[in-house]
């Protein structure tokens, strides 16, 4: 299994004093669908501000692809990692949708053709170009993550990272990134992302990792998210499906995701 993220031992304290993430370990897998789950507070936005060195360990460190983060590297660390916060408008400051997407690749010193591409290209990806030059506070919530996202992938990045990219979105808007997230998922990027939802993560996820109190309690495949106990240990809700098919555990098993418990339900009743 090749690794994208290797985390070993990370611990950060804020400059206040306050002990945000405490000796964490744990790898996320190259091309994976990973999510880190956690209460409020556990930790989750600043583990993934450490991904692409916004933040720096106090102590331990982060590989990404087999190399420790360090100053030298970090501007091709940020050319790997692309990172997109919880809220758009720490993001998105330009006069137009397209002077923002483009504010990353001109930084690289690109010629304006390959900006020019990489802007068209990344603002297809979220279906934005069609809305290219309005300026990013005249969109609704839901376009504007979508633009947020287009400015990460601008940059090409081979793993993107978004902290809770599903907050505040109708079903509609959920949709749209998931199938988002699917796609760039498809192309071979590893996709990281935060989320309380774990019904959301059951569906999409192949890789979890649970935090609590800025710490690991668990990490590995999605069966993770059928064990209610540990989950409720830890101040999450277990996944609706989950709470369902417990009761029969034993003669029915616990699904992964909705097509398994419409298997499961088929074979039990016909
Ligand atoms: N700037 C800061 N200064 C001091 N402490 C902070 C700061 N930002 C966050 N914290 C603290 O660090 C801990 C982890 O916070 P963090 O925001 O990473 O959690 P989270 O899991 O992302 O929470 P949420 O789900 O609410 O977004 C919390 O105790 C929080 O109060």
């Amino acid at each position: 299994m090749n690794l994208a993220v290797e985390i070993e031992n990370l611990t950060f304290f804020y400059p206040d004093g306050n002990k945000a993430l405490d000796g964490v370990s744990f790898v996320i897998p190259e091309r994976s669908k990973t999510v880190i789950l956690g209460h409020n507070g556990a930790g989750k936005s600043t583990l993934l501000l450490h991904l692409n060195g916004l933040y720096t360990a106090s102590r331990g460190r982060v590989k990404i692809f087999g190399k420790v983060i360090n100053e030298e590297n970090i501007r091709e660390i940020r050319k790997k990692v692309g990172l997109v916060f919880q809220d758009p408008d720490d993001q998105l400051f330009a006069s137009t949708i397209f002077d923002d997407v483009a504010f990353g690749p001109q930084n690289l010193e690109l010629d304006k053709k390959e900006i020019l591409r990489r802007v068209e290209e990344a603002l297809k990806a979220v279906d934005m170009w069609d809305l290219r030059e309005r300026p990013p506070h005249h969109l609704s919530l839901g376009q504007k993550k979508r633009a947020a996202i287009a400015g990460v992938l601008a940059m090409e990045p081979d793993i993107v990272v978004l902290d809770e990219p599903m907050a505040y979105l109708d079903p509609r808007g959920q949709e749209e990134i998931t199938a988002i997230l699917n796609r760039l998922n498809n192309e071979g990027k590893t996709v990281i992302v935060s989320t309380h939802d774990l019904d959301w993560a059951l569906e999409w996820a192949d890789y979890v990792v649970v935090l609590n109190a800025g710490r690991v309690v668990a990490e590995g495949d999605k069966s993770i998210l059928t064990n209610r106990q540990l989950l409720e240990q830890n101040g999450l809700k277990a996944p609706l499906l989950v709470k369902l098919f417990e009761d029969f555990e034993g003669k029915l098993g616990i699904p992964t995701n909705l097509k398994e418990a419409r298997q499961i339900l088929r074979k039990f009743i016909f």
